[in-house]
């Protein structure tokens, strides 16, 4: 049993990342606040209007900046300076570039939108070399923070001075912004997955498998819910057939062709139902973790000739920024231990042996190209490892 205390700081810790996320969703100020005392006015870049921008240039210590990742940086050009770089796997490190005067901030994004080495060069020009940052933890929370918001992931930063007396919430209260710490930040995707309440359960015959269940988990933030949809009796002294399928939108209900998401899902459910009983997680993950509107742009990416790893990089994220906790948390409240999983992904193996369950089998689950998907499953195969 966890403590009241505990359980509430918990709630806290989550619902103040949950208020920040909403506020830069909606081109707002978030104050954040490491634990040393550094702190920053973050906006984030795709949804900063000019009242916004001009309220953090009045309220920052010193001029804003505009932080983004290293493979945003390297995307359109720019050149990082060996001390700024990090080290070879540091390619996801925050980039932080002056804003020269009357620069607008969304230059930054500009050559995703046009695509063009035109737009690269606009860029390229207008802003600087990487700058060392004055907070380099704050700079990394903020990112973090746009990518939790499902937003690109570069930010303005005005920062502020140091704060070693901890009076940046009440600083923040004073001035209506939204505060939130940079450790809720940065723990939030773990605290979010440990924390989930199963909340809702019921019949729902399926096509194919009239003995399904629909079981609705939600992490106690109140962010979307993650759902196990389980076909006939499972045994847990036994290995249990589960198949974790990322949300889809265009895949799974729309039938896009352009990724093979639709027949993974519908083919999963069919064999698990062949077998018997097993039990297919549905995760609230669309695009590989950048959310759904970021996974349209990374397609018009993909339509100007870059694959689907480049292009998530040319985004500025990762190639695959998903994480598994939830779906072990689930496997785990439901005595689910032992399993035998569809997939052909490794990276979804060492994921859930990390956290405890153990992948006795791995069951083999891809379908033929479609006309459309032969790039998609080929770069798959030949760049994210996928086994065939
Ligand atoms: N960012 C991005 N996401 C994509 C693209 N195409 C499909 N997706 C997403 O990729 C995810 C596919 O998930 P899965 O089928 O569960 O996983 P997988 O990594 O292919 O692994 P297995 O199917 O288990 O072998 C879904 O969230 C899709 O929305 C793309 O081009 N870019
Ligand atoms: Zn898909």
């Amino acid at each position: 049993m966890i403590p009241a205390q505990i359980q509430s700081r918990t709630a806290a810790s989550l619902a103040a990342v949950e208020r920040a996320l909403a506020e830069l969703r909606r081109g707002g100020i978030v104050v954040l606040r490491d634990e040393n005392g550094a702190a920053g006015l973050v906006v984030a870049a795709e949804c900063c209007g000019p009242v916004a921008f001009q309220r953090l240039q009045g309220l920052a210590q010193n001029a804003p900046v505009l932080v983004t990742t290293r493979r945003r940086a390297e995307a359109i050009g720019m050149e990082i300076p060996p001390h700024i770089a990090g080290g070879m796997g540091d390619t996801n490190k925050p980039i932080t570039l002056d804003l020269p005067a009357g620069v607008p901030v969304d230059i930054i994004l500009r050559p995703h939108e046009q695509g063009t080495d035109q737009a690269r060069h606009v860029a390229l020009r207008h802003l600087s070399r990487p700058v060392a940052s004055h907070a380099p933890r704050i700079a990394e929370t903020a990112i973090e923070l746009a990518k939790l918001a499902r937003l690109l992931p570069a930010v303005v930063l005005g920062p502020l001075t140091r704060d070693p007396g901890n009076k940046r919430r009440d600083w923040a209260r004073d001035q209506d912004l939204v505060y939130v710490d940079a450790a809720d930040v940065l723990s939030y995707d773990d605290t979010a997955a440990r924390n989930l309440q199963q909340v809702a359960q019921a019949n729902v015959p399926l096509e194919g498998a009239e003995n399904a269940r629909i079981l609705a988990w939600r992490p106690s933030d109140g962010g979307k819910e993650h759902l196990a949809i389980v076909v006939g009796e499972i045994d847990p002294t036994e290995p249990v057939l589960i198949r974790l399928h990322s949300e889809c939108f265009t895949g799974d209900l729309l039938g896009s062709l352009r990724c093979d998401c639709g027949v993974q899902l519908r083919g999963a459910i069919a064999q698990i139902a062949k077998e018997g009983s097993g039990v297919l997680l549905y995760l609230a993950q669309e695009g590989r973790g950048i959310g759904l509107v970021n996974k349209l742009r990374a397609y018009e990416l993909q339509d100007d000739g870059f694959d689907t790893i480049d292009a998530n990089e040319q985004l500025g994220f990762d190639a695959d920024e998903r994480v598994y906790a939830p779906a072990a948390t689930m496997l785990t409240r439901m005595g689910i231990k032992r399993v035998r999983l569809m997939t052909n992904n490794p990276e979804k193996i060492a994921q859930l042996s990390r956290y405890g369950i153990e992948v006795v089998e791995r069951v083999a689950h891809s379908f033929p190209a479609n006309g459309h998907n032969e790039n998609y499953l080929r770069t798959k195969a030949l760049r994210a490892g996928h086994l065939l």
